[in-house]
């Protein structure tokens, strides 16, 4: 069967996005795996599938590179953008995801997309754990630059600690002017990535605890997004992502 797929990117976290609205796309995880393959594929950090949704503008559906689930925050910015192409969604829109319902407003290319209220912050020796709808571990370095984020970052996503389910690894360096710069690994496409929305949202988070205010600006490798928050009892509200998200490509695959 001869499918069409987009393909996004926001801040360089890459994606393939399908229209499913008539549910064709096959229910078989190897077929996700071989799209998102570099090599073999089109190659993406991700697939998000894009569906009819009975109380919300849309439904997307997101696997990760090895056909994972999980909540994805730049996958969300892509979606919106590619859901309001398709006519599903208007410049503020609501959308189903993996951890319920979201709110997001596009303007051109920019999206902003609101994430749940983080309720607890877990200080650890080695760093903080924060769940912004993915897991994850974030220590603060110095130089993050030249850091082995592979090797290191791989070591604490199968580290006991986090075992079974594993955790997204986040390495932030504190910057002037209330920025940060952020490296990541992620679980579910076992590598780094040029950046992490939920990732760059609970570092932001966590920076905030080290005094750093609403907006934080974040540098990643692959661009600048902006992550704005209210700080409440024992963790944060209002949480916002917001930053661009661009179609690259669109053409037809052999399913
Ligand atoms: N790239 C994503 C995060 C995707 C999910 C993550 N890899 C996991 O499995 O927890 C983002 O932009 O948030």
């Amino acid at each position: 069967m001869e499918i069409r797929f987009h393909k996004y990117q926001g801040t360089g976290n890459d994606f393939i996005l399908i229209d499913d609205r008539e549910l064709q796309f096959p229910d078989d995880l190897t077929v996700i795996e071989t799209l998102c393959h570099r090599r073999f594929g089109i190659g993406a950090d991700g697939l998000i599938l894009i569906r009819n949704h009975p109380e919300y503008d849309f439904e997307m559906v997101y696997y990760n590179s090895d056909g994972s689930q999980s909540m994805c925050g730049n996958g969300s910015r892509c979606a919106v953008h590619f859901a309001k192409s398709l006519g599903m969604a208007t410049n503020r829109t609501t959308f189903m995801s993996t951890d319920g319902p979201h709110e997001a407003t596009i303007k051109e290319d920019i999206v902003s997309v609101q994430l749940y209220d983080v309720d607890s912050v877990e200080e650890l020796t080695d760093g903080v754990f924060i769940n912004t709808g993915s897991p994850h571990h974030i220590a603060f370095l110095e130089d993050v630059k030249n850091f082995p984020v592979v090797p290191e970052g791989k070591a604490i996503r199968f580290s006991e600690a986090y075992a079974p389910k594993g955790t997204n690894v986040n390495f932030v360096e504190l910057e002037d002017g209330n920025a940060i710069f952020v490296r990541t690994y992620e679980r579910g496409v076992e590598g780094e990535t040029l950046s992490c929305g939920t990732g760059v949202t609970a570092c932001s988070l966590a920076a905030s605890l080290k005094g750093y205010k609403s907006p934080v600006i974040v540098h990643t490798l692959g661009g600048t997004l902006e992550v704005s928050f209210a700080v409440k009892e024992g963790g944060f509200s209002d949480i916002f992502l917001k930053g661009p998200a661009t179609p690259v490509y669109s053409g037809l695959i052999d399913v």
